[in-house]
């Protein structure tokens, strides 16, 4: 069922073949002059050639000489160096916004020189323009702010949207992140502020990908918050008003929705960073209507299943054997439930059997183990609810450390954005699991919100677990040259992927089908030399090859579905007639690479 063929090891060389034979087309421009050395999108500063300057009337805006795009690049990347040196032993917080704002300020500037070095350095630099410190960018986001990106709807536009959806200045739209800011990665609601998550995704959308960055557009709802501090702080942004509630808050999102639907009717809408009950009412109020999905209930989903089906491969076991998996999954919200129903609907394919796929998987929330005897149990939960009487010595409630003592879990995933919840005693517990390497995914963000530190993990649950957390952590040095290797167990292995395979497709909705062939393309892709290590993820710097795979299998999906309806010239019998390796082509030619284009000017 599982398809664990690798590709050929020349993955890397391969991608950068068919980057390098990208001849960068011509691109339109409707403006001339200064009106173009502002605009991010086709600005290459010093780098303009004179016969571009002349044709464009910037001769004489510019310094005389031409500054080769390798040289801009290579100033940058000193800039940079410089600014790490000079800000050594200063707090971590300071340095890190003080990197984002050197390369916030290039985005702002120059698109394509910041892209090119986001996609060759983003190691480096997704915990940047990414998790964690987009987290920290969120928080001081009002105080940060200096210029505007993407669109700010407000519950004072209802009636509005429809016209202003036609300010955006871009004639065509791919992909959009929308965020109501109101559960901002584990740092709760933070307003309009959010709007740092929706242009960090899109980021690596571009980088990952390679959706054309005049093509993408964040979006903040601002509905209102109920954060009490954002209410009375008298820089704050957005709406000072509580949040908008029920019916009133669903016709703001159904106007959105429509409006982009009447301008773009092809755009992906990724649902990102929603409280949980408006998270599970959108996608399935909107799911069947549009092309879009929630990325921290189904991207989430597919890469924990990808990392729970690699940890049991890590313990020698073959696939058959994950529903014998003890999963003890610490966080019944929004992407804890979607982890669950995901490796649940695993199980029955695995299995056949629906009665029993959850036997051995346990839900704990803030209020502890969550069985069929909780007051009030949320519908969504209650598939996973525990029946008192089938767990010897657990009741209702029960803590993490009971529940880890008596059922001895292969696997401990939190998705609670409590920082530190996975303690010592939790984890030197999980010394006693029954599995002969315990997984252990710390998933919520930012890295304060991480259940627990890599290095807690190791020193105190032992040497021979397999660690993942949602943001990064170094690896850790064992000692006698052992290394504990960290992955990041993060949806941006997946959404990039669902994204680019649903639009390169023209798939009309985005179905479990098309989700599930994304899981599998990722859980597939790595060596069993690389999981017997512990490395359940591909390396981030190899991000844009894993996306393209990844695209692939949600495109052939989708066409297998009868939902693809093509994109641009190729139509869906052409899609239908691609091979496995045709189709991974296709979607890389589809990639935008960030290099100069020759600019023409047409009125
Ligand atoms: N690594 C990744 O790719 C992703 C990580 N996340 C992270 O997951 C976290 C949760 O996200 P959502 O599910 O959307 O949030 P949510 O607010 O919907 O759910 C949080 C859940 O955690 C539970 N919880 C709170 N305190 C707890 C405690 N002390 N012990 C046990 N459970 C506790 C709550 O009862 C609730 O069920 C966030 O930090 C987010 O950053 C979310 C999506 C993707
Ligand atoms: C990664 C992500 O989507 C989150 O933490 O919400
Ligand atoms: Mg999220």
């Amino acid at each position: 069922m599982w398809n664990l063929t690798r590709f050929a090891s020349s993955r890397l060389s391969r991608t950068r073949r068919l980057f390098c034979s990208a001849i960068p087309g011509p691109c339109i421009v409707h403006k001339r002059g200064t009106d173009i050395l502002h605009d991010p999108w086709f600005n290459k500063d010093t780098g303009f050639p004179l016969t571009e300057r002349d044709r464009l009337g910037l001769r004489g805006l510019l310094p005389p000489r031409v500054i080769s795009f390798e040289q801009q690049y290579d100033r940058f990347m000193d800039s940079y160096h410089s600014l790490e040196k000079n800000t050594k032993g200063l707090p971590d917080s300071v340095v890190a916004l003080a990197k984002w704002r050197i390369l916030n300020r290039l985005h702002d500037r120059n698109e394509t020189l910041y892209y090119r070095v986001l996609m060759d350095n983003i190691k480096d630099f997704a915990p940047i323009i990414y998790t964690p410190t987009v987290g920290l960018v969120c928080q001081n986001y009002s105080g940060l702010f200096r210029r505007p990106r993407g669109m700010y709807f407000s519950a004072k536009d209802k009636g509005e949207m429809m016209s202003m959806i036609y300010n955006w200045p871009s004639q065509h739209v791919d992909m959009i992140v929308l965020t109501d800011g109101s559960r901002i990665l584990g740092l709760g609601d933070l307003g309009v502020q959010g709007i740092g998550i929706p242009i960090g995704k899109l980021d690596m959308y571009v980088a990952a990908a390679g959706i054309n960055p005049q093509r993408i557009l964040p979006v903040m709802l601002d509905v209102g918050t109920n954060n009490q501090k954002l209410l009375e702080d008298q820089l704050y942004l957005g709406l000072r008003q509580p949040r908008l509630e029920g019916e009133e808050y669903l016709s703001i999102v159904d106007e959105f929705m429509e409006a982009v639907h009447t301008r773009w009717p092809k755009a992906i809408v990724q649902f990102e960073d929603f409280q949980m009950k408006w998270a599970f009412e959108t996608l399935d109020r909107y799911r069947k209507r549009f092309c879009m999905f929630n990325d921290d209930i189904q991207g989430t989903a597919g890469v924990a299943l990808a990392g729970l089906l690699g940890s049991a491969r890590a313990q020698g076991r073959s696939l058959a054997n994950f529903p014998d998996q003890k999963i003890v999954v610490v966080g019944a919200g929004s992407a804890g439930l979607g982890v669950l129903s995901t490796a649940v609907q695993a199980v029955v394919r695995m299995t056949g059997k629906h009665e029993t796929a959850a036997q051995n998987f346990f839900l704990l929330d803030k209020d502890g183990l969550v069985t069929k005897e909780r007051k009030n149990l949320n519908p969504a939960a209650a598939p996973f609810a525990k029946d008192p009487g089938q767990i010897v010595g657990l009741r209702e409630g029960a803590s993490l450390l009971d529940v880890v003592k008596k059922v001895k879990p292969d696997v401990l995933l939190g998705l609670s954005g409590v920082g530190g919840v996975f303690n010592e005693e939790v984890l030197k517990a999980l010394r006693e699991s029954d599995s002969t390497r315990p997984a252990i995914f710390a998933m919520s963000n930012p890295t304060m919100n991480a259940e627990c530190t890599a290095a807690d993990a190791f020193k105190h649950a032992g040497e021979n677990i397999v660690f993942a957390s949602g943001s990064p952590f170094e690896n850790i040095q064992l000692g006698n040259g052992k290394v504990g290797y960290v992955n990041q167990a993060n949806n941006m292995y997946l959404f990039p992927g669902i994204g680019l395979g649903s639009l390169v497709s023209g798939a009309r909705f985005i179905t479990d089908g098309m989700l599930q062939a994304a899981a599998e393309c990722l859980a597939s892709y790595m060596r069993d030399e690389e999981i017997q290590k512990g490395i359940l993820y591909p390396s981030i710097s190899s991000i844009r090859h894993i996306t393209a795979e990844v695209g692939a299998s949600v495109l052939r999906a989708a066409v297998g579905e009868g939902l693809a309806e093509g994109h641009g010239e190729v139509g869906p019998k052409e899609l239908a007639h691609m091979s496995k390796e045709e189709t991974v082509e296709y979607v890389f030619r589809n990639m935008w690479f960030p290099i100069y284009s020759p600019l023409v000017h047409e009125k």
